[in-house]
């Protein structure tokens, strides 16, 4: 019984910690490109190059299914969302070169050791 409580406690611990650096990240895009899933009708031909869509309206829904059990998934993720942009937009664009910004802001931001506390929550 105080283990699943115990569980349950770091599994809230993880996600507040999780929601806090979701809005850490969101303050870095400020035209919103990632707030919401990238349309074929916003970009023509998207869903046939980019198997695999993520943004933060998704990342946000994941963690409050508390589908992230780790901070690195989390991390993945975020990843994954800027990749998808730098795949799909050309290297001029206003989109490849916000989320090249953005990545590099966001793992600086996640990476940094007094996030340590977060990687080894929840088993
Ligand atoms: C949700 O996406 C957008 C929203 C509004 C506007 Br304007 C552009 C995008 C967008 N466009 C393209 N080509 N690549 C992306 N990668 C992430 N965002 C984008």
């Amino acid at each position: 019984r105080q283990c699943v409580i115990k569980k349950l406690q770091e599994r809230t611990f993880l996600s507040k910690g999780l929601d806090h650096l979701l809005a850490q990240l969101e303050k870095k895009d400020p035209q919103n490109f990632f707030a919401w899933p990238v349309t074929d009708a916003i970009a023509p031909g998207y869903s046939q190059i980019i198997s695999n869509p993520m943004d933060f309206s998704t990342m946000r829904q994941k963690i409050d299914q508390n589908e992230y059990k780790h901070l690195d998934e989390f991390i993945a993720d975020f990843k994954l969302m800027c990749e998808n942009a730098m795949k799909y937009n050309h290297a001029e664009t206003v989109y490849y070169k916000a989320s090249k910004k953005l990545l590099q802001a966001g793992l600086k931001m996640m990476t940094s050791d007094k996030l340590g506390w977060m990687l080894n929550l929840v088993p």
